[in-house]
């Protein structure tokens, strides 16, 4: 099994402060990861490295082969997607649902003067049905509710057919059903033996589609964790990442975690 992310040692530090420290984390082929910790501990971080975003102070990255600081991370971007509201913010609200998924064919936002050929028209209209959103291609996206817009993000993050793909925070802001909803997408997503690998950051255990197979769960800028999803999900190592007694459930394929009383 060839390995997708290698993390050694990777540190962090901006002034005086240590963000990510002595990370060394391993992702597989055909592997599910949920990235799990409270705010401020440093997934979002995590994810600016393995998107070849940021690089580590110290430590080495190698993501799907070639290591950050040999490699000219313009080509390597292409190859992993990447969903987060700060990318989503920089989508234009006048463009078309189609637009939007298919400008990603050349990484850009806002359509112009590229030509696209039909084989790209194609795969647009393919993930735009494949998260349910295919009624809305000819709306604009600013009209779209935040459920559909966060939708038709993973359509584009998945546009450039990439051998990785990172969801930060895909649930974040969305009301029961949409979360629901989202949750079984990104469930028949995690099912797909053709999809990505793929690693979805959360704050909430609620959160976990089912399907995913592994789990980092990241403490104060360390790793408290890691491993298969059930063995690491327990109470004890959640309530040491988040800091206070916690009781974890499991059921169904959906897990669910409370103050321990
Ligand atoms: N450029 C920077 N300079 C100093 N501190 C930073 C910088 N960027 C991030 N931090 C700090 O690093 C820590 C980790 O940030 P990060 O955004 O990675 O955490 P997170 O786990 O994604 O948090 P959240 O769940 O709240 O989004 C935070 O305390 C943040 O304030």
């Amino acid at each position: 099994m060839s390995s997708v992310l290698d993390l050694s040692g990777v540190t962090v530090r901006r002034g005086t402060s240590t963000i990510l420290d002595s990370v060394d984390w391993q992702v597989n082929e055909g592997e599910r990861w949920i990235v799990l910790g409270p705010n401020g501990a440093g997934k979002t971080t995590l994810l600016s490295i393995v998107s070849a975003r940021m690089h580590p102070t110290s430590g080495t990255a190698t993501l799907l082969g070639s290591t950050l600081g040999h490699v000219d991370v313009f080509e390597l971007r292409p190859r992993i997607g990447l969903s987060s509201a700060a990318l989503a913010e920089r989508l234009p609200g006048h463009e078309t649902v189609r637009d939007v998924v298919l400008t990603a064919a050349y990484g850009v936002t806002g359509r112009w003067q590229e030509s696209y050929d039909e084989l790209d028209e194609q795969r647009a209209k393919d993930l735009l049905a494949a998260f349910d959103v295919d009624h809305l291609a000819d709306r604009t996206y600013g009209t779209l509710s935040e459920g559909e817009r966060k939708r038709v993000q993973i359509a584009r993050a998945l546009m450039t057919d990439p051998e990785l793909l990172l969801l930060d925070e895909p649930a974040a802001g969305l009301d029961l059903g949409g979360r629901e909803e989202l949750v079984g997408a990104l469930s028949e997503l995690a099912a797909d033996p053709h999809s990505p690998v793929l690693v979805l950051v959360t704050h909430h255990v609620e959160e976990i589609p089912p399907g995913f197979t592994h789990l980092l769960l990241l403490g104060k800028a360390r790793i408290q964790a890691a491993g298969p999803l059930e063995e690491v999900l327990t109470a004890d190592n959640l309530s040491a990442a988040f800091g206070l007694p916690l009781v974890v459930m499991h059921g169904g394929g959906r897990w669910l975690a409370r103050a321990a009383r």
